[in-house]
């Protein structure tokens, strides 16, 4: 029986913290959520880490992980319980060394299982593979297909997160596949009857499916 597939939640690349920290507070309400992911793409330094200074508590108090995206750099001076890294940010080994075995490093391997087994050879805590849906959050450079979730269910035992447009409708079938975590983004901050119900939503939907 694989485990329940989980949230994995990342933020808008542009905030107001103050709101933000609210909007963050009543996601967290709505159900589990794995991981918190700040993910500011046109930030200076000093603004992630004020940023990631205040997320970072309100994710604790759920019991939730707080990783940052792109820099393991700022991750370790912020103490974060992760990075994430993708194909062209920090190689897997500097982020691993500058946090430290204890903590979450994951690394996108787009849709490519070459890239997945290298970084789980290398000690990845995860590989994610996407985009798997259109999304208005970024730009994808590759689409997956659900097929190499699995795949890589079957031929691998680090746990693989799926992303890229995912939302409460069109997640079932990656779940099916064999996603440990869907990371989702606009799927619950632009959830049409707010993020937690979004995030209670996808919950019922991994009960449902696990
Ligand atoms: C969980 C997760 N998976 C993939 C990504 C994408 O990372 P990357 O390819 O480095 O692109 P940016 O997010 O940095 O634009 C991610 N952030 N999180
Ligand atoms: C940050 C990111 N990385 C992707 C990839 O394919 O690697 S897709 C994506 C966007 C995730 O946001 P949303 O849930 O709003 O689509
Ligand atoms: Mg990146």
């Amino acid at each position: 029986m694989p485990n329940r597939c989980r949230l994995y939640l990342i933020t808008p690349p542009v905030f107001e913290l103050e709101a933000f920290s609210r909007a963050l507070e009543g996601a967290l309400a709505g159900g589990d959520i794995a991981c918190v992911q700040l993910r500011l793409k046109d930030a200076g330094d000093a603004e992630v880490l004020r940023v990631g200074a205040a997320l970072k508590p309100i994710a604790h108090s759920a019991d939730t992980a707080f990783v940052l995206n792109d820099r393991p750099d700022l991750a370790a001076k912020l103490d974060a319980d992760g990075v994430h890294v993708g194909q062209t940010d920090a190689r897997y080994a500097e982020a691993r060394a500058l946090m430290g075995r204890d903590r979450i490093v994951g690394v996108t391997c787009h849709n490519s299982r070459d890239l997945a087994y290298e970084a789980a050879e290398a000690g990845a805590d995860y590989v994610a593979f996407g985009a798997f849906y259109p999304t208005g959050t970024k730009e994808p450079s590759h689409w997956a297909e659900p097929e190499i979730l699995e795949i890589w269910q079957e031929t691998a035992t680090t746990p693989c997160v799926a992303i890229g447009g995912i939302n409460v409708e069109n997640a079932a079938p990656l779940v099916h596949a064999g996603a440990d975590f869907i990371a989702v983004s606009a799927g619950v901050w632009a959830h049409v009857d707010g993020p937690r119900a979004a995030v209670a939503a996808f919950n019922a939907l991994f009960d449902e499916l696990s």
